[in-house]
């Protein structure tokens, strides 16, 4: 057919050229054409949608669905931080802007502690009250304070208005996410284990308060960006901090006031977000969170947190190199959030649609909080409580099918707390007169553990359990790339794709 029959719009689509119907078609070849393009288009479009049937059924089986449960301060958000760490380096460090004015509260709230405990035994002092913690025949009572300590304190006060201005910061006005009123409650009479717990700034589950950060948080860079942190605001939290740096370093190294904190049973290094360590690097003018600070600040969780990771699993069962999509769910394990919510999974309700078909559960229990109470209800031994909601985990009939991987966690501190003396079997007598050494006590609380697991698991589930200090990156990451391997081997198995 010469060019020039062609239109205008057929003469530029070369294809148009050779799928064309010829010329002289008759009446009858259209007919049978127009059948045929109808049947190949149909045949297409069945393809398709198979494609995209096979596409959504192997996405749907690529899911891995984990679940972090346990008591509040168990470690559960820093598991999901070494989550993070391990499978998205980068955004976990475009974090570093907010985690640096937590790291700030968290040194804040550490002082204030002390000047309230100060606070406390100067007042015993001057008016003692018998049969109080601070009575006459108390350990503190010898401690006595010297007007040296006072201007300290006195030195120390404007750090506590450093905490409204953090607190600000990190609740951006309206956004209704961040419920920052606890750290400034009056101290309860709760005694020594409880006192000081309560009063904690915690999130909800959306993490609006990295959103002030929010050109660092979308950063792919792996740098620090120093247009996000105002150095010169003469606001920054960061100049009180720093102009206090040496009298915080002189507190804390005081041996008198050392001795007082010991005679109150206060150990604020156990405590989440201890820094006084660390002061001189922390409070320093352009300090910047490292990878280890991060693991370590505090913030307590209110609600449920999404997180999705793809993971790549190289080789492994010989299946060659798949990537999956993980969606971990961090659960703020405050009493009354947990049992409100275990509740509500119970009657089927709220919950259902996450985690229902959850592959796993990683359930954490704080092995060295033996001796503490809950900050919620200072009645209540935390180990004790750690064990009744492993149970309940255990013997919840719509988890039955599901694996569950126990970290007995804060092992770090569960040895330095025996080091220093504490008996274990003052605060858990079945224990009797084991050593009083990390190792037995360790395992007689993973004995304990199994135990309440096989009597209360369905038939035939298996007993993961590992001893962790989940802040230290290097050990946790050998765990949880054991763990992956775990939950996707049981996953397949489940699916009967292997034996
Ligand atoms: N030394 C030490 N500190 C730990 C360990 N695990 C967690 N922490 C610290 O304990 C604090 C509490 O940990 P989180 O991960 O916030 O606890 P959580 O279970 O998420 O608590 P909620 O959000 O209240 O449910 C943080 O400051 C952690 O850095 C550990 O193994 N050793
Ligand atoms: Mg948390």
């Amino acid at each position: 057919m010469p060019i020039a029959a062609l239109s205008a719009a057929t003469r530029d689509d070369p294809l148009a050229h050779i799928t064309a119907p010829p010329p002289d078609e008759t009446d009858q070849q259209r007919q049978a054409r127009l059948i045929a393009e109808a049947e190949a288009k149909r045949i297409s479009d069945a393809i398709d949608e198979e494609i995209q049937q096979q596409e959504r059924l192997a996405k749907k089986g690529q899911v891995v669905k984990i679940l972090l449960l346990g008591q509040s301060e168990s470690g559960k958000s820093t598991t999901l931080k070494n989550f993070q760490l391990m499978h998205s380096p980068k955004a976990f460090r475009a974090e570093r802007a907010s985690w640096r004015a937590v790291i700030q509260l968290n040194i804040v709230r550490s002082i204030r502690i002390i000047l309230e405990a100060l606070a406390e035994h100067q007042a015993q002092q001057n008016a003692p009250r018998p049969g109080t913690a601070q009575g006459p025949s108390s350990p503190a009572s010898d401690i006595k304070l010297t007007p040296d300590h006072l201007k300290l304190k006195m030195r120390l006060a404007p750090l506590l208005q450093v905490e409204e201005a953090l607190i600000k910061k990190l609740s951006p006005a309206g956004s209704g996410e961040v419920e920052a009123t606890q750290l400034a409650q009056a101290p309860t009479s709760s005694g020594p284990i409880g006192r000081y717990k309560d009063k904690e700034l915690a999130v909800n589950s959306s993490f609006a308060w990295k959103g002030v950060f929010n050109r660092l948080m979308n950063s792919t860079r792996d740098s620090f960006d120093s247009e996000v942190i105002d150095w010169d605001n003469p606001e920054d939290p960061g100049r009180v901090i720093d102009a206090c740096s040496e009298d915080m370093i002189k507190l804390w190294s005081d041996p008198t006031i050392k001795r007082l904190l010991t005679a109150m049973s206060i150990r604020l290094e156990d405590m989440g977000g201890f820094f006084l360590d660390s002061i001189e690097r922390v409070a320093s003018p352009r300090y910047v969170p490292t990878d280890d600070d991060i693991l370590r600040a505090r913030l307590k969780t209110l609600g449920v947190t999404e997180y999705r990771f793809n993971i790549k699993e190289e080789q492994r069962l010989g299946l060659g190199s798949i990537t999956r999509e993980w969606r971990i769910f961090d659960v703020g394990g405050q009493r009354s959030l947990r049992c409100k919510r275990i509740i509500q999974k119970q009657d089927g309700a709220a919950w259902a649609p996450f985690f229902d078909d959850v592959n796993a559960i990683l359930f954490l229990a704080a092995i060295s909080a033996f001796d503490q109470a809950l900050a919620e209800d200072p009645g209540v031994n935390r180990l004790e409580d750690s064990v009744l909601l492993w149970k309940s985990i255990c013997s919840n009939p719509l988890l039955s099918q599901t694996n569950i991987v126990l970290f007995l966690n804060k092992i770090d501190i569960l040895k330095a707390k025996l080091d220093s003396g504490v008996r274990f079997a003052d605060h858990i007598v079945s224990y009797g007169n084991r050593p009083n050494d990390v190792e037995s006590t360790s395992h007689y609380l993973r004995r304990k553990f199994a135990q309440i697991h096989k009597e209360h698991s369905s038939a035939g589930r298996s007993f993961y359990c590992h001893f962790t200090t989940v802040t230290d990156p290097k050990s946790t990451q050998h765990i949880l790339v054991d763990l992956q391997d775990t939950v996707v081997r049981k996953n397949l198995a489940q699916s009967h794709l292997v034996g």
